[in-house]
């Protein structure tokens, strides 16, 4: 499976966000964006996600245009910035929904045994953050867009996290982003930077100081 979004523009009140992004992913890949605050991150995952639109996007899938939002295929799955899972839900329910498994979680994630039965609402942020990141990676679908995973999540987390993605990318097309610079650059087969609305793609890490993504030096 090959994911390309394409000729994407988008713009609020006359102002250019996005005027010249191309990105592919594919199956067996994870694809990594990186970009400064503001710059369409989260913008261009919503354009490929089908929930907001540009002016112009093409999204094709095995060369194939998707004319329909991409949500509505069944084949996506997302996770986006900010918490998606209901307050009022229950943990176990929402694992049913995204038919996945509960005892294989708390396999990887024991402190979270005692939830199964708990409402979303009860959770720390991160231990939020953290089954909904897993729903999102775990769930039958076969490409996944990850904004922002790492963020409110503890080291020890984030390297359970960073394990998991490697294992789903076996038979997912993962697209990621996250401003934990160095956890992308260690999971990602790909970079894409995100720059003055277009997509750059890195061949090698220290072109993200020449384009002044980073400080020079950093990656020494
Ligand atoms: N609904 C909106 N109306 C107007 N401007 C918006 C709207 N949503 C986003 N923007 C603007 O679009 C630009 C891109 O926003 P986006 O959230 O995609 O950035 P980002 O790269 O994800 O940033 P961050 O890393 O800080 O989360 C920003 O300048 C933002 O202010």
């Amino acid at each position: 499976m090959i994911i390309e979004i394409d000729n994407v523009e988008l713009y609020f009140n006359n102002k250019s966000v996005l005027n010249g992004v191309y990105l592919k992913a594919e199956a067996g890949k994870i694809t990594g964006i990186l970009g400064s605050n503001g710059c369409g991150k989260s913008c261009l995952l919503n354009i490929s996600f089908g929930n907001l639109k540009a002016k112009y996007s093409l999204i094709r899938i095995n060369n194939t245009p998707i004319l329909k939002p991409l949500y509505q295929t069944k084949l996506v799955s997302y996770l986006p910035q900010h918490h998606f899972i209901p307050n009022k839900m229950m943990i176990k329910t929402a694992f049913k929904l995204f038919k996945v498994d509960w005892d294989v979680f708390v396999n990887t994630f024991e402190t979270l045994t005692p939830y199964k039965n708990f409402y979303f609402k009860k959770l720390s942020g991160g231990e939020r953050r953290i089954i909904e990141i897993y729903l999102t990676l775990k769930c039958p679908r076969k490409i996944v867009f990850l904004d922002e995973p790492f963020s409110h999540v503890a080291p020890l987390y984030i390297e359970k996290i960073k394990a998991l993605i490697e294992e789903e990318k076996q038979k997912k097309a993962i697209v990621i982003t996250d401003h934990m610079y160095e956890h992308i650059i260690a999971v990602s087969d790909t970079i894409y930077l995100l720059k003055n609305g277009c997509t750059k793609l890195i061949d090698n890490v220290k072109e993200l100081e020449d384009y002044k993504y980073l400080s020079i030096g950093t990656l020494d």
